[in-house]
């Protein structure tokens, strides 16, 4: 049976051209291009709590490594090295082969070298850092949003929660919208085009990964600010699924990483031909309002308030 550093050799240590030293010494050498500055994030994904435990080994290589592509774009920062740490079972090599498929599948999509990590024995337990590179004060960020921005989505939230409720057998969903669902959940698209993109659109961006609610809560806290969704502007619910559930899915879901970002009135046009040339359904679904802070009003087609007692996901609720 192969050992540590051989498993390490087979799957994991790949060129990195990206990198001035990749995997193989105790640290890895990276060269950040002058004039910008480093974006970097880590993310825990822990059997049981982040993925089923007969999660297809390679759609979670992908997830890894997506859900901090996902944080890289919220910051309009380019991807360009991660460190991925593992704690697994055993060393059962077709399963850390298929896990590395899809981890490499992903970080090629987007160019980014894998420079470094680590890997024991253990409970499955994924440890990714993702580090990109920003232009000096084009960062976007969560405590930019000005009052009278509209708040946009860069695509329908709550498909994700909805496949991980079916495949929870609390709700069945047909064959069309569960391979819909189930493609979200398992294989979200980091929206990093967009997020650069979005350097001279945006004010304030965060990726929508604990719910809509929650992370626009997050936006509307730091930026001192409130928020107004409608939900009639949000895409419309999946049909044949209670539409309470797909609703509350829809607000505090999560697992969507959709990016949820706003940006002055005076910028509309340029994002509906941004949506075309990107082929990306942005959406307009709100604005946010000088107070009450960290309120979020949400409105039916009439204006009228709806009250949702969910706001996503928390770990230690
Ligand atoms: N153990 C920790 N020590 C320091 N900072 C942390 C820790 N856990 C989370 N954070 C920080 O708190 C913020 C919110 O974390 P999180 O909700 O995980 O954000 P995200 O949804 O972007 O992954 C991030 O800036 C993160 O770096
Ligand atoms: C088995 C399982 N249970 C629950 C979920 C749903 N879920 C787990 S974590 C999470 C929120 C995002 O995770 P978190 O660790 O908060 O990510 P971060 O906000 O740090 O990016 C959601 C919606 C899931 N995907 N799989
Ligand atoms: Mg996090």
């Amino acid at each position: 049976m192969a050992n540590e550093f051989e498993l390490i050799r087979r799957h994991f240590a790949r060129p990195t051209p990206a990198a001035l030293l990749g995997p193989g010494d105790d640290c890895a050498l990276l060269v950040p291009a002058a004039g910008s500055v480093l974006a970097v994030t880590t993310d825990m994904l822990v059997e049981g709590t982040h993925f089923l435990p007969d999660t297809d080994p390679c759609a979670l290589g992908w997830k890894t490594l997506a859900v901090s592509l996902s944080d890289l774009a919220a910051m309009g920062a380019r991807p360009r090295w991660v460190l991925l740490a593992g704690s697994f079972p055993a060393a059962d090599e077709p399963w850390i082969a298929q896990f590395a498929a899809g981890l490499f599948a992903c970080a090629g999509s987007h160019a980014v070298d894998v420079v470094g990590g680590d890997m024991t024995r253990g409970p499955r337990n994924l440890c990714l850092t993702a580090i990109g590179e920003v232009p000096a004060d084009t960062a976007l960020r969560r405590d930019r949003a000005l009052p009278g921005d509209d708040i946009w989505l860069s695509g329908p939230t709550g498909l994700a929660a909805l496949g991980l409720a079916h495949l929870q057998e609390r709700v069945h969903l047909g064959e069309a919208l569960r391979g819909t669902c189930l493609a979200a959940l398992q294989r979200p698209l980091p929206r990093v085009e967009l997020g650069i993109r979005l350097r001279d659109l945006a004010h304030a961006a965060i990726d929508v990964s604990d719910g809509l609610l929650a992370d626009l809560g997050h936006v509307v806290e730091q930026s001192r600010a409130g928020a107004e969704i409608s939900l009639d502007l949000l895409p419309p619910l999946p049909t044949g699924v209670e539409p309470l559930l797909a609703r509350r899915c829809q607000l505090a879901g999560g697992d969507d990483y959709e990016l949820l970002f706003t940006a002055a009135v005076s910028r509309r046009d340029d994002l509906v031909a941004l949506a075309g040339e990107l082929q990306l359904p942005l959406c307009r679904c709100g604005r946010i309002l000088p107070a009450p802070v960290g309120e979020i009003r949400v409105v039916d087609a009439s204006g009228r308030r709806v009250h949702f007692d969910d706001r996503g996901f928390d770990h230690f609720a």
